[in-house]
């Protein structure tokens, strides 16, 4: 039979250790003892590793229980529940406040121990879990979520990672796709950098220049000579993001350089060859573009080797609570791990999430902000319906602060300017202004770009 749970009992009454040794054990737990602090000590930093809690009497000879806590590293090494002789609320209060998980008084009643227990190893499986969250999430490239499509895009990234083959990452905004060709090169084990151009942040007038780079003197400007984004990714990957919004003038150019694997800097008559892994994602539906002229066929079908969709976040719920976690592992800390009240979890499933990954990690961010010293608490309020465009009715006053009331216009007509323009660039036309501005202007706002 497996050993159970192994628990550090520290008590200097030899009494006390032999009742809760048979206590332990009736319970299917193995007990480790120590008699003092000290011993203690020897136990937590010996070669077996650390015991999976500790139970510790407060009123010990020599360094009493608070201090042996109080000096533990934080945070604690193990789930600590403190057992004292004299029940004093102040002594438990400190405890707690040490980072003791709960208070049991001796002689303790056996289903009031094992409760406590209990719940202290519960604690410290969540604890393991927000490390291993953790953990992932400063993995570059490592994909939170337990989702059958996510476990298939895994799969599909280890198998094509290693290979040359161009590959289009297809997602709403905020799915993830960045993260997604952050794996892919990862996985390529290219040795050079992932060079990411993002085609509708850059002005059309500066994205040549910026992607193939231009001799010194090439336009008044290029005072020197500058080697472009495809250059600098040689020997790694070029991540050619919202690709969709590129021009058709430069959408040839790029074709070239696909297939001759050599770019010609601007002003520039030698060519230089370049190797990089080719890397090109949107939120645009591609084929439509193709079908209405906006996108070159054959840059379609080049990129369009191995296409690679993320679906949306509503269509994958099973991601919902395990990337909650994670953005609060990320946001909050060790001291406050994420709690779900009633309702919550059918709230996170009802809602749309338009934003998808990048606005539910907006959402953990605020309740992080607003949740003063208290836990994470994540309620359905925390999610709410979209809002309905502005009406011409006056506005409310004295709630929201002018640079607010501007804020809320602005994130209304750039919707409609979305919606009607479809793209970006479309938009950008229809409002007027640059589509850089705009782009950054949309992501400043957390509006989905989609
Ligand atoms: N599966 C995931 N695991 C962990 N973090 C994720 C995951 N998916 C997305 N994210 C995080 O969500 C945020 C948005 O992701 P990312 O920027 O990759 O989306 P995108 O699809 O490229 O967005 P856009 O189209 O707007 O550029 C990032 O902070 C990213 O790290």
């Amino acid at each position: 039979m497996k050993p159970g749970p192994r628990i550090l009992v520290v008590d200097d009454d030899p009494g006390v250790l032999k009742a809760l040794r048979g206590l332990l054990s009736d319970e299917g737990f193995t007990s480790v003892e120590a008699r003092s602090a000290a011993e203690a000590t020897r136990v937590l930093e010996a070669p077996e590793g650390l015991p999976a809690m500790m139970l510790l009497d407060l009123r010990m000879p020599g360094e009493t229980g608070l201090e042996f806590l109080a000096r533990l590293p934080r945070p604690l090494p193990v789930p600590v529940v403190v057992l004292s002789g004299e029940a004093s609320p102040s002594e438990a209060a400190q405890a707690l406040k040490l980072g003791a998980t709960d208070f049991v008084e001796k002689p303790p009643s056996p289903e009031r121990l094992v409760t406590a227990l209990r719940n202290a190893l519960a604690l410290g499986a969540l604890q393991e879990e927000r490390e291993r969250l953790l953990d992932a999430l400063a993995r570059p490239g490592h994909l939170v979520g337990d989702s059958p499509a996510m476990g298939a895009l895994r799969q599909l990234i280890t198998r094509v990672g290693p290979s040359d083959t161009a590959v289009l990452i297809t997602g709403e905004t905020g799915t993830g796709k960045e993260r997604v060709a952050r794996a892919l090169h990862l996985a390529s084990g290219r040795k050079g950098r992932l060079v990411a151009v993002n085609c509708a942040a850059i002005p059309a007038t500066l994205l040549e220049s910026e992607l193939f780079g231009h001799e010194k003197g090439a336009f008044s400007g290029a005072v020197n000579r500058r080697a472009g984004r495809i250059e600098q990714a040689h020997g790694g990957t070029l991540l050619l993001d919202e690709i969709g919004d590129m021009p058709l003038e430069l959408q040839a150019k790029l074709l070239r350089v696909l297939e001759t694997r050599e770019v010609e800097r601007l002003g520039g008559s030698v060519p230089v060859p370049v190797d990089a892994r080719i890397l090109a994602a949107t939120h645009q539906e591609l084929a439509r573009a193709v079908k209405e002229g906006r996108f070159r066929q054959d840059l379609f079908f080049r990129l369009n080797v191995m296409p690679l969709h993320i679906p949306p976040l509503r269509e994958r719920p099973e991601d919902l609570l395990p990337l909650a976690r994670a953005f609060a592992a990320e946001f909050a800390g060790p001291e406050a791990p994420l709690v779900l009240a009633p309702g919550a979890e059918t709230a996170l499933r009802a809602y749309p999430w338009p934003g998808n990954v990048r606005e539910l990690r907006n959402v953990i961010e605020r309740l992080n902000l607003l949740r003063g010293g208290g836990p994470l608490t994540l309620g359905p309020e925390a999610v709410s319906a979209p809002q309905a465009p502005a009406t011409a009715a006056r506005p409310s006053l004295g709630e929201k602060s002018y640079r607010e009331h501007v804020e809320d216009f602005e994130r209304d007509l750039i919707r409609a300017a979305l919606l009607e323009g479809e793209s970006i660039a479309g938009a950008a036309r229809l409002l007027q202004v640059d589509r850089g501005n705009l782009y950054r202007r949309i992501k400043a706002l957390g509006l989905p770009v989609s």
